[in-house]
């Protein structure tokens, strides 16, 4: 346990501070609709501020909601966790305008302690992917176990865009990870139940944000291997692991050869008793692979490692080779570039989520589109000239005209 803090080398005077302003303004795009991104900055939600008063009148002004949770999440009041994430959750315009500030606070908070910690961010992003039933939980729970006992606080969040369709497996469920529930260095939260994987995605963004405010310097952020959730996953983290279970055929084990072009460091499970020798096998097998694929990165090369979360065995290891990734990317001046790049796909995903929704549902538009879609099915229309004559409807509708633009 000793080499799990020791080792654990994150404060380099080599970094220089590099990706602030993108980092401002991409993450702040909490609504795609926003005009202009320094707005959310300098400028307090309308709706907020015309109730403003002079101090003649007002003397003592309250406490705003956002600036109140904000105090209590930074001073680390453990209630203001959940608190704050139900809040950036929220569809509701109002809250959404106080999300928006909390969110804003936080940022400015959090970009002050990456500057006083010589441009390395405060908290370490892990994301972990893997199919059903390959050890996550269980990883999850004895990994982040050694962690807090080493001094870290750990915030496990989820990625399960299928738990709101079918109420089937809660990522992050409290019951799945028993012991780290209790442990007060450590904030679980399952899979938040807005629909769309891009809803999920940014909830699970802003909680992202959220925990690093309150202090924890340790972000697990789990998916199921199954959909997109993983690739979507793997532009919200510094750092992709892959948990692959020992047992499976030659096509290692079903999983899909995009995600491991990802990843940062694969983990075998269940490395223990009469799994133990299945284990190698597979680490052997993906290690293989691995060879393969075209080299990503000019710093670092995946790794293949064993564990076992029953026996404990393996989890330092593990540990010390995501603290080296970690550090080889802060020695390169990578991770905050890498962070800004996320932040950046993020928003552009967002605004596009936000556009179609607002196509799809434009008055002069979905009626038409299933007869514009069986005439494309039928071959009467072209893609292209469907897609025209669609746009064309919807830009004459918008306010904005090109010869306005
Ligand atoms: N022998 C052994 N079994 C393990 C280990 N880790 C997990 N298991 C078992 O593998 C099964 C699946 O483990 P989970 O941790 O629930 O796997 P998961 O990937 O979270 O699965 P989902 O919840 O379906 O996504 C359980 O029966 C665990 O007891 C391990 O290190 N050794």
């Amino acid at each position: 346990m000793a080499a799990l803090q020791t080792r654990f080398f994150w404060t380099s005077s080599l970094v220089k501070h590099s990706s602030r302003t993108t980092q401002r303004t991409s993450l702040h795009c909490r609504n795609s609709l926003v005009p202009h991104s320094s707005w959310i900055l300098h400028n307090r939600p309308l709706c907020l501020s015309s109730g403003h008063k002079t101090q003649e009148t007002q003397p003592q002004e309250a406490e705003r909601p956002a600036k109140k949770l904000f105090r209590e999440l930074v001073s680390e009041h453990r209630a203001a966790i959940a608190q704050c994430i139900t809040l950036v959750e929220s569809t509701h315009r109002a809250k959404q305008a106080q999300a928006r500030e909390l969110l804003a606070e936080i940022l400015a908070y959090l970009r002050k302690k990456t500057t006083e910690n010589h441009g390395i961010p405060p908290s370490f992003r892990i994301g972990l992917t893997g199919p059903p039933g390959a050890g996550k939980s269980t990883f999850i729970e004895a990994f982040g176990k050694q962690l807090t006992e080493a001094g870290h606080k750990v915030a496990v969040l989820a990625v399960d865009p299928s738990s709101s369709y079918s109420g089937g497996s809660l990522l992050g469920d409290k019951t799945r990870m028993p012991e780290l529930t209790r442990d007060m260095r450590a904030y679980i939260r399952a899979s938040p139940t807005s629909g769309s994987l891009g809803g999920v995605a940014r909830n699970t963004n802003d909680a992202i944000v959220v925990c690093e405010g309150a202090g924890f310097d340790i972000i697990l952020v789990e998916t199921v291997g199954v959909g997109q959730s993983e690739y979507a996953v793997a532009d919200m983290v510094d750092m992709l692991l892959l948990l692959v279970p020992p047992a499976g055929g030659d096509e290692l084990q079903g999983i899909k050869r995009g995600i491991v072009e990802k990843v940062d460091l694969i983990l075998v499970t269940k490395a223990d008793g009469e799994l133990k020798i299945p284990s190698r096998r597979v680490k052997t097998e993906y290690t293989s692979a691995l060879k393969l694929m075209r080299k990503r990165s000019a710093v670092w090369s995946p790794k293949v490692m064993q564990v076992s979360a029953v026996t404990k065995t393996g989890l330092t290891e593990a540990w010390d080779a995501m603290s080296e990734y970690r550090n080889i990317m802060v020695k390169y001046d990578l991770l905050l570039p890498k962070r800004s790049k996320q932040h950046r796909i993020w928003m552009w995903n967002h605004i596009r989520d936000n556009i179609m929704d607002i196509f799809r549902c434009h008055p002069d538009i979905g009626p038409e589109l299933p007869r514009m879609e069986a005439e494309v099915d039928q071959g009467r229309i072209t893609s292209g000239m469907a897609a025209d004559i669609l746009l064309g409807r919807f830009r004459a509708r918008m306010s904005w005209h090109d010869n306005d633009l």
